[in-house]
């Protein structure tokens, strides 16, 4: 007992002591690291770090295996990497750098990010989104309509006009109409509202996709692969309404159809910021269980 009581408190010692200023630190690192996931992806670096555990998989391998050449070669290739990776993300890391010199980080972290990942579209955004992809397509008037989803768009947006209105048919119609200040490139959809017009996408290179698809396609499809948005187009040529989802494009048929497939709402968020980070930690747990 007496040994046992000793074991205990010789535990209790060695748990070093927090303060005030290491609480302070955790809090710090959590939003930074945060912020750092967000960043990676929303841009380019999503991609690129899975390359990068690729060629730290392959190191620890030829470690193990003591293929020294390799090592070698990977231990003196980190800084031409490095140097390679602030050129390749010269224009992430301006737009990052600038953010900070201009937001308010408390606030957006706890405020700006909440609402802005809070929001789902409703049953009537989807009914107005088919119902004016549907007359579009019956006038040929060509359509680009890209739903965002757990992706943030920010950067796609950037490259339009700021919209900020209400999803409806005739809203978007007007968007769409031709000879208008507004109907070219496509547009973001966040939640209920439209948020941006005239946007430029990335463009697909995939060689696989049918030579009679344009660049309107190619952009739906573009979109689809960096990101989990749902694009809905409309073809100018053919009046064809098709959606692009997870690097696929398919054409749908029927109004239903297209309701169907882009009423899956994206999972409602209850917590915001890095907590948001917690909650995804908790429902990873929950699926194992
Ligand atoms: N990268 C892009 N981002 C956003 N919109 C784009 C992009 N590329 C093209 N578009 C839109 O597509 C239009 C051109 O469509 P184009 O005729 O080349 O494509 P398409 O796939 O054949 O479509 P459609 O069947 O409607 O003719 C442009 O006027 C523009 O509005």
């Amino acid at each position: 007992m007496t040994e046992f009581l000793g074991n205990m408190y010789s535990w209790f010692t060695f748990i070093p002591k927090i303060t005030l200023s290491n609480l302070f630190e955790i809090l710090i690192l959590t939003v930074l690291i945060y912020e750092v996931l967000l960043w990676v992806k929303s841009t380019r670096a999503g991609v690129l770090l899975r390359g990068g555990m690729i060629i730290v998989g392959f190191y620890l391998l030829a470690a193990m295996l003591h293929l020294n050449t390799i090592t070698w070669i990977i231990n003196h290739m980190g800084q031409l990497v490095l140097t390679a990776l602030i050129i390749i993300f010269q224009p992430e890391l301006r737009k990052a750098l600038e953010q900070l010199g201009s937001k308010n980080i408390i606030t957006d972290l706890f405020i700006s990010e909440n609402s802005r990942q809070q929001e789902g579209y409703t049953e009537k955004t989807v009914n107005e989104i088919t119902r004016a992809a549907f007359e579009m397509g019956k006038v040929k008037t060509g359509a680009l309509i890209v739903i965002e989803r757990d992706t943030p768009l920010p950067e796609i947006e950037r490259t339009g006009i700021p919209v900020d209105g209400i999803v409806t048919s005739q809203l978007l119609i007007n968007i769409f109409e031709h000879n208008t200040p507004l109907h070219d490139g496509a547009i973001i959809i966040r939640g209920n509202r439209v948020t941006s017009a005239t946007c430029y996408l990335p463009l697909s290179d995939n060689l696989s996709i049918s030579k009679d698809l344009g660049t309107r396609h190619r952009a739906a499809l573009g979109i689809s692969e960096s990101t989990d948005s749902l694009t809905v187009v409309v073809s100018e040529e053919t009046g064809r309404v098709s959606l692009a989802a997870g690097g696929s494009l398919r054409r749908i048929n029927s109004p239903e159809e297209l309701k169907l497939a882009i009423a899956a709402k994206p999972e409602e968020e209850t917590v915001s910021g890095p907590f948001k980070l917690l909650k995804g930690w908790h429902k990873n747990e929950r699926k194992a269980e």
